[in-house]
């Protein structure tokens, strides 16, 4: 079995995959002071609570946070007595070319969204993740991975208002009925829902007009359900898009 850990700014998940199907998924903040053994108290502690028995035999890991995989390193290696996969690093080869600026450090989580799109669904895409920050990963016809966008993500636009502006209290993301707000709350939510529906819309469009060609839009990340409603803004959505992703890394690089 395998342990694939996608670690992004705010949140970590682990996910267990058998070779065919997840058999759970846990989500815990990402903190880079804890050590390998808080790891591993909190796993097996929800492995036993889920009565999951699992057979971990190989780790892969993609950090969008260097700082935490040092003690992730630790936890493969002294739980599972393996040497973890990391994306990012030399000894991991990817299936996709990265056709970037030389130099541009990718985040791996761009990539394995890049990898995982072009399996499930085939080049010319747009991979749309709405994490700390809302990416748009650009896939080419051969699955290449060719440049993208980086947006500030939706719950720290909404942080940054509160943060910045003494009079805007701190509110959750939802979807406004209408435009125009009546009450702080509703103006600050409409500002960001409906900036952001233009933001993903007017984006996409320009991909596919500088691409010049019509491409697929795939939605990953826990709020894409909520820009989805109604809207079809997404071809399709997939909330396991980067686990399915570090799944297919791990098999390319046992293939040899
Ligand atoms: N309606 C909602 N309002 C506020 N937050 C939501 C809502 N639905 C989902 N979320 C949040 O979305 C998050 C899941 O998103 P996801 O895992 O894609 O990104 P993240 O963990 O926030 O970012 P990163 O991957 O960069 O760490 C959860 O933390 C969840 O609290
Ligand atoms: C943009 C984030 C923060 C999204 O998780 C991550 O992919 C990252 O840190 N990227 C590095 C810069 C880049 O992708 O070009
Ligand atoms: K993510």
């Amino acid at each position: 079995m395998l342990l694939a850990i996608d670690c992004g700014n705010t949140n970590t998940v682990f996910s267990i995959w058998d070779g065919e199907k997840f058999l759970c998924t846990l989500r815990t903040s990402t903190e880079h002071q804890r050590t390998a053994d808080q790891y591993f108290v909190w796993f097996s502690t929800l492995l036993n609570h889920f009565g999951i028995k699992a057979d971990i035999r190989s780790v892969v890991i993609s950090s969008t946070v260097p700082r935490v995989v040092f003690n992730l390193r630790v936890f493969s290696d002294r739980y599972f007595n393996c040497r973890p996969l990391v994306v990012g690093k030399p000894e991991c080869r990817l299936p996709v070319d990265v056709r970037v600026d030389a130099g541009t450090q990718v985040g791996p989580d761009r990539l394995v969204n890049t990898v995982a799109g072009y399996d499930l669904y085939g080049g010319d895409l747009i991979v749309v993740d709405f994490g700390t920050a809302t990416t748009f990963d650009v896939v080419a016809s051969d699955g290449a991975y060719i440049g993208g966008v980086i947006a500030p993500g939706v719950n720290l636009s909404l942080q940054a208002l509160h943060e910045a502006a003494a009079a805007l209290p701190h509110v959750d993301i939802t979807k406004p009925e209408r435009v125009i707000g009546t009450n702080t709350v509703d103006c600050m939510q409409s500002g960001v829902f409906w900036g952001y529906v233009g933001l993903i819309n007017g984006i996409c469009d320009r991909i596919k007009a500088e691409r010049g060609r019509a491409m697929k839009v795939v939605a990953t990340g826990g709020l894409a359900p909520l820009f989805q409603q109604g809207h079809a803004i997404f071809d399709v959505y997939r909330d396991d898009l980067t686990m399915h992703g570090l799944t297919v890394i791990d098999a390319y690089n046992k293939e040899g």
